[in-house]
């Protein structure tokens, strides 16, 4: 299926947006572990959220996460803790993202986790008992969902957790953000050196929680802003000054791309909106380091270009293992559409201004990955139309995006 999206004249609108999966998975992980007692409000409705409510809720003996790194890496943790015999696996593409060093962590803490098929990857079995924790080691640099996972697990843990953090830290605001969550729920997990994290054996308690919205997904609404004329504006709700969301960088960054970020106040006083219009200014280059936000890649490297803004972006290392290899999915659309990037060893991309000539009618595969849709639809504001390719995958993390898009004014025809 094929879905062309043709622009409004002028955006203006408010948009609800959907919950954060990072922050729902988390909670719901920890909400588990803490006994139960009332489901955490807001939660998102998402596929990657809805496959973590129903292993939850109902531990089949095979528990299929589909595309969900985070499921995959939260529940294996919870599962290797928790008593009962479990296979978890998910789509075609989650049996090639890595998850070796995670399961050598909990296997080096006594649990019993083999692989079901290809070593060093999902689907695994899992024989889930109390264990006692400790001091383990873990590489910080292939995905911080191995780390947030093994912490969640650290109060449950007879001694508790230290976990030492070998080379570089990769999404390291992810880290934070579980130790942040895990903290409102009554755990004490801290930095205790430079790259220490102390987890007290000291059971969580049960609460009330209420899920921020997501910035990531607010990214692609600040990408139309920037993209569409100057009367531009989207108001976009359930978003926090102060976020624990290491995307929320997305406000600075679109800062430099002409876009100003106000935050609102409800009548109770909590600041839970916020308003995009244009600032007038644009840089003529843009270097940044994506290495603490990397969902945020394809967003920039979509917008800049269509700006013709040139960047060199670094820090992209982890997006080769993500629902699709993200490096090469980004260069062969975005070269379909008449820009040259080169990566710089699978870490940069880099744009110089270069451009070839576009394909006539080009249309966006978007290689199973909700972020190269999100991301390239908002061309539609420079453009005026744009054409993309299985538009269904943004249900991974933002099911109501087409409709929202309708709300907003775009017109979609849906070609099979
Ligand atoms: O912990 C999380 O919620 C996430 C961490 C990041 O993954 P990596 O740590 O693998 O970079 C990010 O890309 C992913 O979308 C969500
Ligand atoms: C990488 C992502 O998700 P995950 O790793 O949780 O599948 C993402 O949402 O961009």
């Amino acid at each position: 299926m094929q879905y062309e999206i043709t622009a409004p004249a002028v955006l203006n609108h408010t948009v609800d947006l959907p919950s954060s999966k990072s922050v729902s998975n988390r909670a719901l992980i920890i909400h588990a572990l803490s006994g139960g007692g009332m489901l955490p409000q807001n939660l998102s409705d998402c596929d990657d959220t809805d496959v973590m409510i129903k292993a939850l809720r109902d531990m089949p003996e095979v528990i299929d996460i589909k595309a969900a790194g985070t499921a995959m890496r939260f529940l294996t943790a919870y599962l290797a803790v928790t008593p009962g015999r479990h296979t978890i696996t998910g789509i075609e593409r989650m049996r090639h993202r890595p998850i070796r060093l995670l399961v050598d962590a909990l296997r080096y803490l006594g649990a019993e986790v083999e692989y079901a098929g290809e070593e060093g990857y999902p689907p695994l079995r899992i024989t889930g008992r109390p264990l006692d924790g400790g001091r383990i080691e873990i590489p910080g640099n292939v995905s911080s969902q191995y780390i947030s996972a093994l912490l969640m697990i650290g109060p449950v843990l007879r001694d508790g957790l230290r976990l030492h953090l070998t080379g570089d830290i990769i999404s390291r605001p992810y880290i934070d953000m579980t130790l942040w969550i895990m903290g409102e729920f009554g755990a004490e997990a801290e930095w205790t050196d430079i790259s220490t994290i102390t987890v007290a054996p000291k059971p969580y308690a049960a609460r009330g929680y209420n899920i921020e919205n997501d910035w990531s997904a607010a990214s692609y609404w600040y990408e139309m802003v920037a993209l569409g004329g100057r009367d531009s504006e989207v108001t976009l709700t359930g978003l926090m000054d102060g976020s624990k969301q290491g995307d929320s960088s997305v406000s600075y960054i679109f800062s430099l791309l002409g876009v100003k970020t106000t935050f609102g106040t409800t009548e109770e006083g909590v600041p839970t909106t916020v308003r995009l219009s244009r600032n007038g200014h644009c840089v003529p280059r843009l270097e940044y380091d994506f290495i603490n936000s990397p969902d945020l890649a394809q967003t920039f490297v979509v917008c800049c270009a269509a700006l013709g803004v040139p960047f060199r972006f670094t820090g992209l290392q982890t997006l080769r293992i993500k629902e699709t290899d993200r490096i090469e999915a980004l260069k062969r659309e975005m070269g379909k559409l008449g820009y040259v990037l080169r990566d710089v060893e699978g870490r940069e991309l880099v744009w110089s201004g270069e451009r070839c000539e576009p394909l006539p009618d080009a249309a966006v595969d978007t290689y199973d990955d909700h972020r190269m849709a999100l991301a390239f639809a908002p061309l539609a504001m420079k453009w005026g139309r744009v054409r993309i390719n299985n538009p269904h995958v943004v249900t991974k993390s933002y099911p109501h995006f087409w409709n929202d898009l309708k709300s907003s004014g775009f017109a979609i025809d849906i070609h099979e």
